[in-house]
């Protein structure tokens, strides 16, 4: 196929998208028409509305990214980010999710899979086609350069998919099966976030039916981690997909904050038989028969029943609301036998006894309802109640750090974050909730066993996609190993799954951060860099302020997005040399970022500030210098006034710019 063949196949692309359009539009027009009533017009409409957004969305956009040429029979396909169809409604443009774009992402010397050329197009920003790329599955190549291009370009804004350049191990990891749960343990700039990101993306279109249901969560760390992220699944085409940190989807308005100490206890795995034990100390052994009076007769249930009755409900291990619900069907169902004595009594009078004043309050005194939130209460604000339900769990000194200084009820209780866990643990003991068909949970790591269970009771009957990395964990519980991990989210036998080829951070860069691994106290493997170019600087600085500025000022004079990144205390004197120079931070240039928020985000020039102050700031200071020194794309400064951590510094000298 010459050239001239390619720009027509792409004018006839681009006229068959123009028709789709159309036809979309039309449909729009005539939804109301055509759907039987209301409710399916309003449903119809929005999907036909969303379909014409999709399509017209920036129409310059290249329509397909890749073409497979197969060995036998001259079939060819072109892949892009959705189906184009010509008139007759012959394809034109695969979407990336078809089984057959498999091949497209794995065929290789060694497993061809029938293709003989794979062909990548190289677009302008304008969404000019500027050229394209043959490889020859079978014979020798190295990365393409296309790929290359995609790779180290410079970065602005938020993150992009990585359709067109999806590599052959991220793609088993994004087209694994719907009921397969995958933890991917992957260096700083591997690709986790894209690889779950996309998985999503796949998912709902090979499963579509299914995961509409249960629908699928992605769990990040943050809300700037969210909005960093948050274009890539719509350009992808998926809307419906619930994006949120844990904290938000708990959702309990947290208005107070934990001691360190307190929040490791409630952080904790034993909080949850605490918890469980709590709860259940609500229930009562029945101490009294019970007699309910029915017309002109009184049925009774000997105080031995109705204990039988509580016992063999307690083992069969339902949930605590259920149980109750139990209790009563076999409470009514003794009372039904004794009036069978007189009466047949059908499904009205059932009814009646099941809600009749004695039945009820025999329940409330023997098996109460339990509102989460007043469990908790209770079990913080009672330190009798705590002492009872920790009893062998907790230390007496870990209960005085968890417990309030006097009961509060839960309306006018401040609560944590930790706390909504809590509440939200009970509320998983009372009530069983439906959960998601598939959650991806990134920054994994970070992750409490607590938080852990929250999301496991999410995915009871759905799977997870668990990505993150051991030595970026700087939570005070974050994982050490991810069995452990993997067993408190519920699944685990979950295959954990390496990634190791950096796409993010040069390999000078890598070779500085990797130098920290070993301080890190986890196994892991670490990353080889794909980048070859890439700048690092180290640079001591007496006036650091001063440095920053200096720092950013060249920063500016290259493409791409800049952040400086320092501890929180740092920030303010950095903020204002930069205003004083008439430098604008905050813009989609120039970030001023704390340590605390670098985690998953990426910029192209990283002015990292600091470090011996970054990694004495916390508990695990050196797994967050490990986080800051990996965000960079093409550049990074490291400024310090005082010495630089041992862990940094080795046999290497680097050049120091004065
Ligand atoms: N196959 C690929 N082709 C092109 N770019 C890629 C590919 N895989 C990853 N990238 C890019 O590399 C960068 C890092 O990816 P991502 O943020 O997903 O890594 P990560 O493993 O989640 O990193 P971290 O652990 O540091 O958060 C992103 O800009 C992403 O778009």
């Amino acid at each position: 196929m010459r050239v001239e063949d390619e720009l027509e196949y792409l004018a006839a692309t681009r006229r068959a998208l123009a028709r789709m359009l159309d036809t979309a539009r039309v449909r729009v027009d005539t939804g109301d028409a055509i759907a039987g009533d209301g409710y399916s017009a309003e449903t119809l409409g929005r999907m036909l509305r969303r379909h014409v957004k999709d399509l017209a969305e920036e129409p310059s956009s290249p329509p397909y990214f890749g073409r497979l040429d197969f060995a036998v029979e001259e079939e060819r396909y072109y892949i892009g980010r959705r189906h184009v169809t010509d008139a007759a409604g012959l394809p034109m443009v695969l979407d990336w999710r078809a089984p057959i774009c498999r091949a497209f992402y794995r065929a290789s010397a060694r497993d061809p899979m029938g293709v003989a050329v794979r062909r990548r197009y190289g677009w302008d920003p304008a969404g000019r086609l500027t050229g394209y790329e043959d490889e020859r599955i079978g014979q020798a190549a190295g990365l393409s350069r296309l790929v290359a291009e995609e790779i180290e370009r410079p970065r602005v804004g938020p993150m992009r998919d990585i359709v067109a350049t999806i590599q052959p191990d991220q793609d088993l990891l994004v087209r694994a099966d719907v009921d397969e749960s995958v933890c991917v343990q992957g260096a700083p700039g591997t690709g986790k976030t894209a690889v779950g990101l996309h998985r999503a993306a796949y998912l709902l279109y090979t499963h579509r039916q299914r995961l509409r249901r249960g629908g699928v969560l992605v769990l990040g760390p943050n809300r700037e981690f969210l909005r960093y992220i948050s274009a890539v699944l719509p350009a992808l085409g998926e809307v419906n997909v619930r994006q949120s940190t844990l904290d938000d989807l708990l959702d309990t308005g947290a208005d107070a904050v934990d001691t360190g100490a307190a929040a490791a206890v409630k952080h904790d795995a034993r909080m949850a038989q605490v918890l469980r034990r709590a709860l259940y100390a609500n229930l009562a052994e029945p101490s009294e028969p019970l007699v309910v009076p029915d017309g002109s007769y009184r049925w009774r249930v000997s105080v031995e029943a109705l204990r039988r009755v509580v016992a063999d409900v307690r083992r069969e291990a339902l949930a605590y609301g259920m149980g109750r619900e139990r209790v009563r069907a076999r409470v009514v169902a003794l009372l039904q036998r004794r009036a069978e004595t007189v009466d047949t009594p059908g499904a009205v009078w059932v009814r009646r006894m099941s809600h009749c004043r004695a039945v009820n309050g025999f329940l409330d005194a023997v098996w109460p309802k339990a509102r989460p939130a007043e469990v908790v209460a209770r079990l913080l604000g009672d330190r009798a109640a705590l002492a009872a339900a920790a009893d062998g769990l907790l230390t007496e000194a870990e209960q005085a750090v968890i417990a309030w200084l006097r009961p509060r009820r839960a309306r006018s209780a401040r609560w944590t974050a930790a706390d909504a866990v809590l509440i939200d643990e009970v509320a998983g003991l009372v009530e069983h909730a439906p959960g998601f068909g598939h959650i991806i949970v990134d920054e994994a790591q970070d992750l409490s066993p607590m938080q852990c269970r929250a999301v496991a009771r999410r995915s009871a009957h759905g799977s997870l996609t668990v990505l993150g990395d051991l030595a970026q964990g700087t939570t005070p519980w974050a994982a050490r190993s991810w069995p452990e991990l993997l067993a408190h989210l519920g699944k685990p036998a979950t295959p954990v799954v390496p990634l190791t080829t950096g796409f993010r951070v040069p390999a000078a860069v890598l070779t500085l951060a990797n130098r920290l691994v070993p301080a890190l106290g986890v196994d892991v493997p670490p990353a080889v860099s794909l980048r070859r170019d890439g700048d690092l600087r180290i640079q001591e600085a007496p006036d650091l302020a001063a440095a920053a500025v200096a720092a950013v000022r060249a920063a500016l004079a290259q493409a791409g997005s800049t952040a400086v990144i320092g501890t929180a205390d740092r920030l303010p004197s950095i903020a204002a040399a930069l205003a004083a120079a008439g430098i604008e931070a905050g813009g989609e240039r120039v970030t001023l970022l704390p340590t605390g928020l670098a985690k998953g985000l990426e910029y192209d020039h990283v002015i990292a500030v600091e470090p011996a102050e970054i990694v004495e700031a916390e508990p695990r200071g050196l797994h967050r210098l490990y986080v800051v020194l990996t965000r960079a794309v093409s550049r990074l400064d490291v400024l310090h006034s005082r010495p630089l951590p041992d862990q940094l510094r080795s046999s290497h000298t680097f050049r120091s710019v004065p």
